[in-house]
């Protein structure tokens, strides 16, 4: 699973996740990064819970019955999958897979659960963002503006963001998204940084080399 970097040194692919309470602006970011960074490839799940207005099949989630999610779980067709909201939510195994072998990056946006599950399965290749909201209020009014989730959903994800807030140290690197271009250059320059990680350059030891040889020369 190795990508070609942007200076021609080979490195393993990695594994960008984005975390936070519902409505901090995971969706909003994971697009921007998508739009903006080449070689990043969005992971999209599959979801029990009903289609928002506006969501796409297929671009925002794999929208299925709960019996098709629990056969995708048992013939191990997916790479972690957790209970969130009373509905389930799985990551396919074989496009990550894919992507990875294909030398690109892959975002996902999922819980702290699906976090743990894919640190427990390729620690190394993983990294980790939780995206706090710049206050309880503001957590409040941007499910409210999102429009798309009835009272009783977004007092529901209200009542779950202080549970969801408790999971925070368990991450990496810790974004307040405050101004949204902010929190977005942040969030590009972690992917940025990491993608140069010693550890993960593969080629680097045979590019140090060329140049040595040219400095021998
Ligand atoms: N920095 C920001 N300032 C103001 N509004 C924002 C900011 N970031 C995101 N939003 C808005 O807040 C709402 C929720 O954002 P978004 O859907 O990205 O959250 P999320 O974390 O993906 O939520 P969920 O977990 O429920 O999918 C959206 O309407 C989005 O446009
Ligand atoms: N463990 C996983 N969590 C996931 C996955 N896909 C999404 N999620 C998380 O669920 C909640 C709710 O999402 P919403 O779209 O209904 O608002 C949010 O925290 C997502 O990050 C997944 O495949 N695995």
């Amino acid at each position: 699973m190795t990508a070609q970097g942007f200076d021609g040194v080979e490195r393993r692919g990695l594994m960008f996740v984005l975390s936070s309470p519902s409505g901090a602006g995971k969706t909003t970011l994971s697009r921007m990064l998508i739009d903006r960074m080449p070689g990043l490839k969005m992971s999209v799940s599959a979801t029990t819970r009903a289609k928002r207005p506006g969501e796409v099949e297929g671009r925002d989630y794999f929208f299925v019955a709960k019996a098709k999610f629990e056969q995708m779980a048992k013939q191990g067709d997916l790479l972690e999958w957790a209970t969130v909201f009373d509905n389930r939510y799985g990551t396919p195994r074989a496009p990550v897979e894919a992507a990875l072998a294909a030398g690109q990056d892959v975002l996902f946006d999922i819980d702290w659960q699906g976090t743990q599950q894919l640190r427990e399965k390729a620690r190394a290749d993983v990294v980790s963002v939780f995206i706090l909201p710049p206050s309880a209020a503001d957590l409040e009014k941007r499910l409210h503006t999102r429009a798309q989730d009835s009272e009783e959903v977004i007092r529901g994800r209200m009542n779950r963001a202080t549970h969801e807030l408790s999971h925070w140290a368990e991450y990496d690197y810790i974004v307040v998204n405050q101004n949204v271009d902010d929190a977005f250059a942040e969030v590009q320059s972690i992917l940025k940084a990491e993608r140069l990680k010693r550890e993960r350059r593969t080629g680097l030891t045979e590019f140090v080399r060329g140049l040595q040889r040219q400095l021998e020369t």
